[in-house]
């Protein structure tokens, strides 16, 4: 303890140049009296082999995990309704992503990079990567768990909304994309697993499919094709230098970093709110040409520092949402898939790309927005739908659309 107290006082004193300003200032007298105050010798740094009643309040200090974060939720939470729920999930759901870290972490080694054997087309008519398709199994089978109340889950690898079984007496549905950013996973660049949680909805959204499917298939439809608004959870985890994981219930945002050590999610982030400004823009300039002449001024006014902070940005773009995404919450400043003429609905998709990240970033004081309307209030029509997307910190993102209002005039 002595080295804790010893630093205190000495960064005053200790440091020449505060001492210059200092030694002129009202506060020379009191600090030459504690200069001239004989200190402990510090002990070098070699932490001693903590005692038994250390090591107990060690024990006693144990990080707040992801797991205990649910259960001190669902303790205190008791009467409020999903709480128990969600600690099931997001067991399963830690879980997942856990063993999908290790094996993006091991792709190189253990023979996981590259394409399907099969050769295996999605259908979003995108060719497979090895871990498209064993992340999306790791998922289902974590998710699979009776505890875990789930009924229905959509990804992004799977053609239509599957049933969990038909035994489970689920009233969640999960959507998930089991490894966003794939395109980059080969490279090792940072990818992620975006995912949310509905409540099973007992009213039907969309009306014209009775005829033309069988029960099973209209109940898991009516499930899934959920606005964003319904969600009762989403988060991503990202794999890249730390696999963090960041999620909201709709009570703020949390972010746990997975701490190898101990195979726990430690929060390291909490309460995350978006600045409310940024200073870097994140959106594939390559369809610039594509773009409508809103966007384009936009995106110029960004770099000539003709925006509403008088700055140019600077741009970062990874190519894997949840990295881009979490760059944005973290900094601040905007990321972008618009709609464009090649793209007229972008190429994000809506159910488990789209809406997710929305719910959390607008969880962090952010705005989500297809441009046009609020991502959340946006009802699918299909399980694999793309909408236009732009998010980010409040007043950047107004600033388009005031742009596109001021247009619209
Ligand atoms: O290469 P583009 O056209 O900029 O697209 C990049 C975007 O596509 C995605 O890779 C799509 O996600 P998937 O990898 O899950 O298909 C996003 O992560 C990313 O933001």
């Amino acid at each position: 303890m002595a080295a804790f107290v010893a630093s205190a006082g000495c960064g005053r004193v200790g440091n020449p140049a505060t001492a210059a300003r200092v030694s002129t200032s009202r506060h020379a007298a009191p600090l030459a009296a504690a200069a001239a105050t004989p200190r402990p010798s510090v002990p070098t740094m070699v932490a001693p082999t903590p005692t038994k009643q250390e090591q107990f309040v060690c024990m006693d200090e144990s990080p707040m995990t992801l797991t205990r974060y649910f259960m001190q939720a669902a303790n205190e939470n008791l009467d409020e309704e999903h709480v128990v729920d969600l600690q099931n999930l997001m067991a399963s759901i830690q879980m997942a992503c856990k063993k999908i870290a290790s094996l993006v972490s091991r792709a190189g080694i253990s023979n996981l990079t590259g394409y399907e054997d099969s050769g295996s087309i999605n259908v979003q008519g995108e060719e497979q990567k090895k871990l498209d398709v064993l992340s999306n199994d790791v998922l289902k089978h974590a998710l699979k768990w009776r505890g875990g109340k789930l009924g229905i889950i959509a990804s992004e690898e799977e053609d239509e909304p599957i049933m969990v079984d038909e035994l489970a007496s689920g009233n969640y549905v999960a959507v998930f994309d089991p490894l966003d950013g794939s395109s980059n996973i080969d490279a090792g660049i940072a990818t992620g697993t975006i995912f949310g949680i509905f409540a099973e909805s007992a009213g039907c959204l969309a009306s014209d499919w009775e005829a033309k499917i069988n029960e099973e298939e209209l109940t898991c439809l009516y499930n899934v094709l959920q606005p964003g608004s319904n969600l009762v959870a989403s988060g991503y985890c990202m794999y890249s230098s730390s696999c963090m994981m960041v999620l909201t219930t709709g009570r703020g945002v949390q972010g746990f970093t997975l701490d190898p050590q101990i195979g726990e999610f430690v929060l390291t982030h909490p309460s995350i709110t978006i600045p409310p400004r940024g200073t870097i823009y994140s959106v594939n300039e390559a369809n610039s040409p594509a773009w409508d002449p809103v966007l384009l001024a936009y995106i110029k006014s960004l770099k000539d520092g003709s925006n509403a902070s008088g700055k140019p940005y600077s741009s970062r773009y990874i190519g894997s949402m949840v990295a881009d995404v979490h760059r944005t919450l973290m900094y601040g400043g905007l990321f972008a898939y618009p709609s464009d003429t090649k793209n007229v609905n972008g190429k994000l998709r809506l159910l488990y790309e789209c809406s997710p990240m929305s719910f959390l970033i607008e969880q962090a004081g952010g705005i989500a927005t297809t441009g046009k309307e609020r991502v959340l209030d946006v009802i699918p029509s299909s399980v694999h739908q793309r909408v236009p997307l732009v998010l980010g910190s409040p007043e950047d993102v107004q600033e388009l659309l005031d742009k596109y209002y001021e247009a619209d005039q």
